[in-house]
């Protein structure tokens, strides 16, 4: 990149940018061999000519767009496995996913819960019958789940797996419209296999929701097999290549061995054997849930890169009279939009690497048949993937907008960007729901503290604060976070004692929960906001780099802290010992570090390191030709091949000359 020829404000930029950019690169990335496999991986991507398109996405029909896709998916699959072979090497196919297809694989499914779920939920020998066939693509899957009915409660879900001890098969029906499985990505006209979660029924009694294979295609034709409906849903808001779909069956019958099995079991003869625990079946959402936090980080960078980039580049309007209009970058205001992205980006990226090792250690722990430390991962998992997609999405929408008129642009890319990061607030769990699931844990833990139990670590400081809620204030990055679980304590005991204050007026528990769900809800917002500037900045201490590299990695983590106190100073007002005076402080504080961080700002998002080809953006790209690639964009569009469009013969001049008579 560093030969191509800049703007000349980006050459600026580049110039005063304080540390080294290769570094922060190497780090992010986990060494400086990881960096190179990284580069090298991607430049084989990008050079494969059949991945690139000659025109547009957006200007195919939704029809044209799917076959792209598939097409791209198909080169993409193959491009990779070779790849994999000669180099040994397991890239991150979500980076180059968004350069392949902009918007998201009809295969993201296949990868990222298909196989998950026979690794996750399946025997040993179901693995391996399955697993090598669906990761060479010999078998092509999804996630069916979600019905047009039932999304967020599971239980209430409506497709059934009958088992008949006769002929040791489970049918499956779809009785009503409202349990047709509703969303699965790739299923509407891409995948043959599905894993079908269902209610079982053994002897008319239910056992609970239980995850199928099943295959729904002809490997050879591609026809739904008999007593199979399938099609797509049609367009949405992003994710337009996903390929969502909808499926029922018809009394469609399958062996006994494609109930995965790895938890519950049915035997032959219709013996229901429980499992350790019957949320392990959730399983596949837990793991996707963490995935999500990392992808924030992704996404937000994404983001980031292009604003940055384009706010160095864009002159508007003037700070002093006389002297020239300024890079928008100078204007604090933009600063303040922008670099809380960058900050984002960082603090969901450490906050995704601690919570995967967490996720790792209870998975080791469940094979060794322990689950002590399940429920906390669950509900961290829930309020972090909630809290970060929704930031994500804020602060996505946030950089194209702070792109003027050129964000609303497609070719920015900004649009698209934000259709598939605020998808995530949605799926793997709506974002309510997942806070409320967390905020269950809360409660109990709450009431735990109040016992004096010894509580699990994400959530000890509520045993603390019960100790010492009156602790003083401190103007630090430790005082901060103390002050983020001061006020996440102070909102458990607001929001448990609103549930007892509902329960003495003679509601039961469950009306009571309802009352108080919005303060609940806050309260799981502010434990995960306490864990993400925890987390967040004890990874940053606990970061070796060179003294320029860790002054501005502590600039970013400190603009996360002051920033998140001064948007929901409300809160620390109620809740913990800060003064107006502290919250002046942290103002000063916050203009400081924005003017900190200003003359890094292109730096820190050339070091995401992210590819025009993935950036997709004619407003974000390394060299900021800013203006001549709008104008290069728009000369693509269909309607600039021909002087004159047939609509001026057709409808305009009719109109025109009616009006002269
Ligand atoms: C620069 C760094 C970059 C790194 C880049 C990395 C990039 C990595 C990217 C990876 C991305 C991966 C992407 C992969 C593909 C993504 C595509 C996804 C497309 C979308 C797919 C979907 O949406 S699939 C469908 C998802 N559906 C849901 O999520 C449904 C939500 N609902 C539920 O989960 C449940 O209904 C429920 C949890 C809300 C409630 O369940 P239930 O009614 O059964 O339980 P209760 O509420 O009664 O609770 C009872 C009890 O159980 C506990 N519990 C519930 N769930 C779990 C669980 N999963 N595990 C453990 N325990 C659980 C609950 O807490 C209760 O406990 P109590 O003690 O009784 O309180
Ligand atoms: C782009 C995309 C891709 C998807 N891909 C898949 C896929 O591959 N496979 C799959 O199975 N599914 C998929 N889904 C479905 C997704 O998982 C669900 O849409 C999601 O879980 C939300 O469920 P819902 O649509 O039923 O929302 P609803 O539950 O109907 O939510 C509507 C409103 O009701 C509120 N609400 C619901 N329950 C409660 C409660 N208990 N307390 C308080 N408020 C509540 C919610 O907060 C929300 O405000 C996808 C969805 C999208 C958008």
């Amino acid at each position: 990149m560093a030969n191509v020829k800049c703007n000349p404000d980006l050459v600026r930029e580049r110039a005063k940018c304080s540390f080294d950019v290769n570094e922060l690169i190497h780090l992010i990335d986990g060494g400086e061999n990881a960096t190179k496999e990284k580069r090298h991986f991607e430049e084989t991507i990008f050079s494969v000519k059949e991945l690139q398109d000659a025109v547009p996405e957006e200007y195919l029909s939704h029809k044209d767009r799917y076959e792209n896709a598939v097409r791209k998916a198909t080169i993409l699959r193959d491009v990779c496995r070779e790849y994999m072979k000669k180099y040994n090497y397991k890239p991150n196919r979500f980076r180059v996913g968004h350069g392949v297809f902009k918007d998201v694989s009809p295969f993201l499914l296949h990868d990222g819960m298909f196989v998950a779920t026979i690794i996750g939920q399946g025997t040993p020998e179901q693995q391996a019958e399955w697993l090598p066939k669906a990761e060479n693509m010999q078998i092509i899957g999804t996630y069916a789940q979600t019905e047009l009915g039932h999304g967020s409660f599971i239980r209430g879900l409506e497709t059934r797996a009958t088992y008949d001890p006769k002929t040791e098969e489970f049918i499956l029906n779809n009785a009503t419209l409202s349990s047709f499985k509703w969303w699965p990505g790739g299923l509407g006209s891409t995948v043959n296999h599905c894993i079908v979660v269902a209610q079982l029924f053994i002897n008319g009694k239910s056992y609970g929701i239980q995850p199928f294979i099943v295959q729904i295609r002809d490997l050879n034709t591609h026809k739904p097999l008999p007593g199979v409906k399938v099609g797509e849903i049609g367009p949405k808001m992003g994710f337009q290549t996903a390929n969502n779909g909808f499926l029922g069956f018809e009394n469609f019958r399958i062996p006994r061995m494609n109930m995965l099995m790895k938890n519950a079991q049915v035997l032959k003869d219709g013996t229901f054997v429980k499992g350790m625990n019957e949320k392990l079946t959730y399983g596949t959402m837990v793991m996707v849930r963490v995935g999500i936090v990392g992808d924030c980080s992704l996404n937000t960078s994404l983001a980031a890169t292009i604003a940055v980039r384009y706010s160095a580049v864009r002159h508007q309007s003037k700070i002093k009279a006389k002297e020239p209009e300024v890079q928008i970058l100078d204007y604090v205001t933009q600063q303040h939009k922008l670099f809380i992205a960058i900050a984002s980006s960082h603090v969901f990226r450490n906050v995704y690497s601690w919570l995967s090792k967490s996720y790792l250690n209870v998975m080791k722990d469940l094979a060794q048949g322990k689950q002590d430390h399940l429920p906390e991962l669950h509900a961290t998992a829930c309020c972090l993937k909630a809290v970060c997609s929704r930031d994500a999405g804020s602060v996505v929408e946030e950089c194209r907008l702070a792109c003027g008129g050129h964000g609303y642009m497609t070719s920015s890319n900004l649009p698209l960007v934000y259709g598939f990061t605020i998808a995530t607030v949605t799926y793997e769990g709506e974002q309510t729901v997942l806070l409320l699931q967390t905020a269950r844990y809360l409660v109990k833990a709450w009431l735990a503290a109040l016992q004096g139990k010894v509580l699990a670590p994400s959530v000890s400081y509520l045993s603390d604060w019960l100790k010492n809620d009156n602790v003083r204030w401190q103007n630090t990055p430790e005082g901060i976070v103390k002050g983020f679980q001061h006020v996440a304590a102070g909102k458990v005991k607001a929001a448990y004692d609103t549930i007892q204050k509902y329960i003495k007026l003679g509601k039961d528990y469950e009306d009571a929960w309802n009352l108080a769900s919005v303060q609940l809800m806050k309260a799981s917002e502010a434990h995960s906001r306490s864990i993400l500037c925890e987390v967040s900045w004890g990874e940053v201490i606990r970061t070796s780099a060179s003294p320029n590299l860790l002054q501005v990695l502590k600039q970013l983590a400190q603009l996360y802290l002051v920033y998140w106190t001064l948007e929901t100073s409300g809160d620390f007002l109620v809740y913990s010992n800060i003064s107006k005076d502290d919250i002046a402080i942290l103002r000063e504080k916050y203009e400081e570090l924005l003017a900190a961080i200003r003359p890094n700002a292109v730096g820190l998002v050339d070091a995401f390191d992210l590819r025009d080809e993935i950036l997709h953006s004619t407003l974000g790209s390394y060299d900021g030709r800013v203006y001549e690639r709008l104008m290069e964009e728009a000369l693509k569009s269909p309607l600039n091949q021909e002087s004159v469009n047939a609509s001026f013969h057709k409808y305009l001049k009719p109109l025109m000359e009616k009006a002269k008579l």
